[in-house]
């Protein structure tokens, strides 16, 4: 009982300090775009259209209404949703070409036959799944091999339901298990816990020198219906959190070299030093602060990526 209580106060003591944190996060930046509207100087944003479109606002740029206050909670939604889940997908991907260099030499074969050095990747490529299959299959490794939700959000059963002989009855909490969805190894075959990403692969019939070797296994199931959750829950940023993992993978891959630190912690200069990883597991999980080195690849890929940001108007 004493332990219950306790247990309660620090809860409720945390839940405080959480809601101060997430509160500090999302109303100044939305105060910011509310001041600036009425000032004619706010720039086109998803909190500027929504208060455009305001049926009641208060009319104090100060103040906010119960509408703008649910735009307020969207926007911050969205923010947080998105804040941590994509970074932690590219800091998985380091992770990877560091430990697995193997995987990383194969993905730029592929990326230098098919893209070649005198253009960066771009959306086409990544749309036409046969031509990078290796490449497709780094990107779903990454998503499966060390998932960035675990367990997805808890949800109640609206009916009863019986599943593989367990009844389930209307009004349970059930939280669906994303970890062990994208371990299971009738599914994805042995050493789920290693990162392979000719797990996903098939041989086509072609024949070495006559196109591709490989192709997406269909019969794989597909881990970004599995890694962004389900059904009415499921995550919103899926579709543009996917866009931007997918073409950082390609781009980084394309153009620099990730490799484990030439020195180590101790400062001595090794050939090959591979940090210990150590993955941190709570609603997120990520790899605890890591280091890695990233260089360009040739003074080529050097060229291409300051013309791409020439062009963004980067200088660099
Ligand atoms: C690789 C990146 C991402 C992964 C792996 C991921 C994964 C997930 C997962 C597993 C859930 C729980 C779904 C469920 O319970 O069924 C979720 C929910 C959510 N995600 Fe993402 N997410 C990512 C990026 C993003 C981005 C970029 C945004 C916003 C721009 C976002 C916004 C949200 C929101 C708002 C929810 C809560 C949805 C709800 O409760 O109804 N996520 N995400």
């Amino acid at each position: 009982m004493v332990l219950c209580t306790d247990y309660f106060w620090v809860y409720q003591r945390k839940a405080r300090e959480w809601n101060g944190i997430l509160s500090a996060t999302i109303t100044p930046p939305f105060m910011k775009v509310k001041q600036e509207m009425a000032n004619g100087i706010a720039e086109d944003s998803f909190s500027l259209r929504c208060l455009q479109n305001t049926k009641n606002p208060d009319p104090r740029p100060d103040r906010l209404s119960k509408e703008e206050e649910v735009i307020k909670e969207t926007v911050g939604t969205m923010y947080e949703g998105g804040a941590d889940t994509g970074i932690t997908a590219l800091r998985t991907f380091l992770v990877a070409m560091m430990c697995f260099p193997h995987v990383q030499l194969e993905a730029q074969e592929e990326l230098d036959r098919v893209v070649g050095n005198g253009r960066l990747p771009d959306y086409e490529d990544l749309d036409d799944k046969d031509s990078l299959p290796y490449l497709h299959a780094v990107i779903f490794e990454c998503l499966r091999w060390q998932p960035i939700g675990p367990l997805a959000f808890p949800r109640q059963v609206d009916s009863d339901d019986t599943y593989k002989g367990y009844f389930i009855p209307k009004g349970a909490t059930v939280m669906p298990n994303i970890w062990a969805l994208l371990q299971d190894e009738k599914m994805y075959g042995p050493n789920t816990d290693t990162f392979e990403p000719k797990r996903w692969l098939s041989r086509t019939s072609g024949k070495q020198g006559e196109g591709e070797l490989w192709k997406i296994n269909p019969e794989k199931r597909d881990p970004t219906t599995v890694a962004f959750g389900f059904g009415r829950r499921i995550c919103p940023g899926k579709h543009m959190a996917l866009s931007s993992f997918r073409i950082n993978v390609a781009s980084l891959l394309h153009s620099f070299n990730i490799t484990s630190p030439v020195v180590d912690p101790h400062g001595e200069s090794v050939s090959v030093f591979v940090p210990k990883i150590v993955y941190i597991s709570g609603v997120l999980n990520h790899p605890a602060p890591f280091q890695c080195t990233i260089k360009p690849r040739s003074e080529e890929h050097v060229a291409l990526v300051q013309h791409a940001l020439l062009d963004l108007g980067i200088e660099n």
